[in-house]
């Protein structure tokens, strides 16, 4: 037995092999080159008969090292040259797939002539998610391997598929439940000496559809209304395209272009950036020098929910989800009716989503969720998520309540959006166990969860929300506790600009339109309207910007000596309360309905109110829109850094990006706020803040003014310009 790294190959006699693989850091120029010299070696020993590649440590290959992407002096062997290198061996080549096969990983066991499975491997081409396509001659094997129809979906969506999936669709040979190097070696001494150009897929033809230009078109314009701007699902149907219509070295060249076309783009290097931002934000840091590395979390074996309400429901089916233990608490039957009815209706279409997995959730067993008013069921669960009201009076006679009642180790979270955590706290005997869970709706789908430490939450209590967050398959992000946290905090300005903009002359769907074309998902009204004028409203009258509390003689326009919109204040007065009502900053087909319309409504209430308040309407370009609305969020950022109340920009923008529809292929707000220059970033805030003085959210934050005097740093050292760690970090 001879071994190397990397790769297997097994001789004419019994398991006679060499060996490289290598885990999940991505394939480097090392293994590349080792691969390279052991096929090569391979194939000159005549005492081997056949190849076997695998990987180390259970997993084939994560693919291409994504950090090598922008370095700059990329040099060594392609993946292409090498996969084209395993296709052309004359013995034949089997890859044993173990754990995963992902983009340049799955491109490798395409070059092999046969390809076995673990049942437990998962697969896929990632690249999209990254900016770029399967770039190692991918988009040209797929297609000719399982079809146009998979590949497509396959290159486009990067999804993961597991081995039976792979084996439905003719991607891999076999999959087996045992050993799967054996099995891959016994496949190898089988094949021995049959022919090999039937196992090359280079070769293969691409096998036709009734329509292949019909299917492609339509896949065309499907990809482009999803990808929302984003580049590389377009080009991928483009780089699948030229499989089925050019010869196989033509269709690789013309892949090669598209793929350098996306790498120069600027938008793989934005989601790129957004892969590692959301693995950075894993490791958090808190007041005290606590932090990630030496925190650990309590094991979450049980949980309940206070409140069944819309973000109640959800946070439900995701423990459920999850596998953990839930009791769901209500104020009465009454309410607790009505909540379960709606959470089995969520748990049913969820176990319908998920098939051959819905038994698992198990959710009509109580012993995996319980529905009760008796507080007295919450004593022995490790953890509760209060999400009741946004009612301060209310949670914290909530949390005064569990601090008597549950067990001294029980984490307390709030699910609250904007609310002081400390104030909460103070309500409980342990405030070193409460801590914000912000929640985003609809909780079951949405993977944010902002979780926000008090000045008493202790270093366990985090690491085991993050657990959390794990557990629910979401992007936790630790921050600080202030009025909106960090999302929110941004958001508030970004909305404020679009009511100003309306004011001065826009139109909803104008503003609208500019965000989305962006890349938003849905543009500031769509989405207030989505969740409910009312909740601004009952939070603005909460802090006396309107309502009875106002003191006579306050002007309309003003509140604390700056400028304030009443517009959203008189939508609701006059019962818009976004889709619930069938009225807002649009009309919808009936209250609950989904399609938006443009109003005139609206729109005369607008030309009504510029009348009233003395406002000559004009024009605003779409540059203005963006520009007032994108850079006073990117300014909050600024100050939330300089604050610290998150760790970096990162946190920042994995929030947006995960909880606020901000497009991924630029990076959050951060992010492009370095893309476009904090110089110009800033001499745009400095203009827009001087034509509206009395707009505090316009004055250019401090922090990016010394990033500016400082030469416009890199976005990785920014924090190292913060003359003091924060306060809180
Ligand atoms: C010509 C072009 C040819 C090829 C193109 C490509 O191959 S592009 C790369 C395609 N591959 C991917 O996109 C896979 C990316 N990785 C993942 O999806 C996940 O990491 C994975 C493999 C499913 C594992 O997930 P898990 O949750 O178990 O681990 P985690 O994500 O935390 O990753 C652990 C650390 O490994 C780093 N890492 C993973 N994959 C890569 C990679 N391809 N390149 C570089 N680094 C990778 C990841 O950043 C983690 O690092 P850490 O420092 O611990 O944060």
């Amino acid at each position: 037995m001879r071994r190397g790294r990397g790769l297997h190959a097994a001789g004419a006699g019994p398991e006679r092999y060499q060996g490289y693989g290598r885990g999940l850091r991505g394939i480097s120029l090392a293994v590349l080159q080792a691969l390279e010299d052991g096929l090569e070696k391979a194939d000159a020993d005549p005492s081997v008969k056949a190849v076997m590649i695998c990987g180390e440590n259970g997993k084939f290959s994560a693919g291409a090292d994504i950090r090598g992407f922008s370095s700059p002096n990329r040099q060594g062997p392609s993946l292409a040259a090498l996969v084209s290198l395993i296709e052309s061996s004359k013995k034949p080549v089997v890859a044993a797939i173990e754990g995963i096969a992902l983009g340049g990983g799955l491109e490798v066991a395409l070059g092999c002539h046969y390809r076995v499975a673990h049942v437990k491997a998962r697969m896929g081409l990632p690249e999209v998610t990254l900016g770029l396509l399967p770039g190692a001659e991918g988009t040209q094997r797929l297609p000719r391997l399982i079809g146009v129809p998979a590949a497509l979906d396959m290159i486009t969506t990067g999804k993961h598929i597991s081995a039976h999936e792979a084996l439905k669709l003719g991607l891999v040979d076999e999959v087996v439940e045992a050993n799967t190097v054996e099995a891959a070696m016994h496949l190898a001494n089988q094949v021995i000496g049959q022919p090999l150009g039937p196992r090359r897929l280079s070769l293969r033809p691409v096998p036709p559809l009734p329509d292949t230009d019909g299917f492609l078109r339509a896949a065309r314009l499907r990809v482009r209304e999803r990808a929302r701007g984003c580049l590389a699902p377009e080009l991928c149907v483009q780089a699948v395209r030229a499989a089925t219509e050019l010869p196989f070295s033509a269709g690789v060249r013309r892949e090669r272009e598209l793929f350098v076309e996306l790498l120069s783009s600027g938008q793989a290097r934005a989601l790129q950036y957004a892969f590692f931002a959301e693995r950075a934000v894993r490791r958090w840091s808190a007041p005290g020098g606590a932090a990630s590395h030496g925190a650990a979390p309590r094991p979450l074996r049980s949980a309940a929910v206070i409140g069944l309400g819309t973000m109640g429901r959800g946070i439900v089916t995701c423990l459920v989800k999850a596998n953990i233990p839930v009791v769901a608490l209500e104020q009465n039957l009454e309410y607790l009716n009505v909540g379960r009815k709606a959470v089995m209706l969520l748990l049913e279409r969820e176990a319908k989503k998920m098939e051959q997995d819905a038994q698992a959730l198990d959710f009509h067993n109580p012993a995996r969720l319980q529905f009760t008013v008796d507080f007295d069921l919450l004593r022995d669960v490790d953890l509760v998520i209060e999400a009741v009201f946004e009612d301060m009076a209310l949670k914290k006679e909530i949390f005064h309540k569990l601090s008597r009642i549950c067990k001294p180790e029980a984490l307390l979270c709030t699910n609250t959006s904007a609310l002081d955590i400390d104030e909460i706290a103070s309500a409980t005997s342990r405030p070193e166990q409460v801590i914000g869970t912000h929640f985003f709706s609809p909780a079951h789908v949405m993977r944010l969860l902002e979780i926000i430490y008090g000045r008493h939450t202790s270093p366990t209590a985090i690491a085991t929300a993050m657990q959390l967050a794990r557990a629910l398959r979401k992007v936790g992000v630790v921050v600080g506790n202030c009025f909106g946290f960090v999302g929110n905090r941004m958001m508030f300005p970004y909305v404020e600009q679009a009511v100003f903009l309306l004011e001065e002359g826009s139109r909803p769907e104008e503003v609208d339109q500019v965000l989305e074309d962006f890349g938003f998902k849905i543009g500031p009204f769509r989405m207030s309207d989505l969740a409910g004028l009312d909740v601004g409203w009952r939070s603005r009258q909460g802090q006396g910007l309107t309502g009875p509390s106002v003191p006579a003689g306050t002007p309309a326009r003003q509140r604390l000596g700056r400028r304030y919109s009443p517009l959203p204040d008189l939508l609701c007065e006059s019962g818009r309360f976004g889709q619930k009502s069938g009225t807002g900053w649009y009309r919808y087909e009936r209250a609950g309905g989904r399609t938006a319309t443009p109003d005139p409504g609206v729109h005369s209430l607008l030309a009504q109110y510029r009348h009233t308040h003395g406002i000559r309407p004009r024009h605003i370009d779409q540059e203005e829109i963006l520009e007032r609305c994108l850079f006073a969020l990117i300014n909050e950022g600024f100050a939330i850094l300089a604050e610290g109340i998150a760790a970096g920009p990162e946190h920042l923008d994995v929030i947006y990006i995960n909880g606020y529809g901000w497009p991924r292929h630029r990076g959050g707000p951060m992010f492009y706020a370095a893309t476009v220059g904090l110089p110009r970033v800033l001499a745009r805030l400095q203009h827009h803040s001087q034509a509206h003085p009395d707009v505090p959210g316009l004055r250019p934050s401090a922090f990016l003014e010394k990033l500016v005097a400082m030469g416009n740093p890199p976005l990785k050292e920014w924090m190292s310009y913060l003359s003091q760690q924060s306060p809180r970090l």
